[in-house]
């Protein structure tokens, strides 16, 4: 099947998920990924605000607030385009909307972190495969941002893939930029590569 189409399936997969459905996953999967961090010193870490039924982060978020761990968000990089900037979220941070419609913190440079100073970058997905490919929403924005750091074999940030378990296929198609994962967080399991 072509990118495309799984990515038609997949979003067409997760929207048919209930308000309650995503409740559970929502909760189920913030277990799953503080016991996957339960023994890494983490300073800040990068996520992103849920937008088209992707698996709901708030839950997340509320919790690494509490644990008081600097909480990072996408921003359409202003002059890069197709790149991403990460910049501290915080309750009361000033927000806008992208033209994808999704929130994001207003661009203030004093409170944007370069990407290899996350500890964790949490990546939305569309869909993603038993070896750890992952296939976004088609804009290549976390593919850009990654090569770097995928190319460089840097250990920082640790890049996770955060899921429901119906974005699993068996096998994508892959493309020669596309930066593999080596962990997925779902509701039911951690997949690690
Ligand atoms: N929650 C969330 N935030 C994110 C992403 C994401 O996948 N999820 N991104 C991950 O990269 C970036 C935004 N990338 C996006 C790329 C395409 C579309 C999208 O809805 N595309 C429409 C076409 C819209 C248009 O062309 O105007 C579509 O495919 O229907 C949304 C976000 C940054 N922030
Ligand atoms: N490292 C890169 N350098 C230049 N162009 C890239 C790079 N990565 C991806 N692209 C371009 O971005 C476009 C979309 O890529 P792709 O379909 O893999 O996005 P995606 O993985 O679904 O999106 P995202 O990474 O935003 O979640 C492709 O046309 C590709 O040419």
């Amino acid at each position: 099947m072509e990118r495309q189409n799984i990515r038609k399936l997949m979003r067409s997969r997760r929207n048919e998920l209930s308000e309650n459905e995503q409740l559970e996953a929502a909760k189920k999967i913030k277990v799953n990924i503080f016991q996957h961090l339960k023994n890494a010193d983490i300073r800040r870490l990068g996520i992103y605000l849920s937008n088209d039924s992707e698996i709901d982060t708030s839950l997340i978020i509320e919790e690494l607030w509490h644990h008081n761990i600097a909480v990072y968000l996408p921003i359409l990089h202003p002059f890069c385009s197709g790149y991403l900037l990460f910049q501290r979220y915080e309750k009361n941070s000033p927000m806008t909307i992208n033209r994808y419609g999704i929130l994001e913190p207003k661009l203030n440079c004093s409170q944007v972190c370069p990407v290899e100073d996350l500890d964790v970058l949490c990546t939305p997905l569309v869909a993603f495969d038993l070896q750890g490919n992952r296939l976004g929403m088609g804009g290549g924005f976390y593919d850009r941002t990654l090569a770097k750091y995928y190319r460089e074999k840097r250990s920082k940030p640790e890049i996770i893939g955060l899921a429901h378990n119906c974005q699993q296929v068996d096998l994508l198609p892959i493309e020669s930029w596309d930066v593999p994962l080596k962990t997925i967080v779902t509701p039911k399991k951690c997949y690690l590569w």
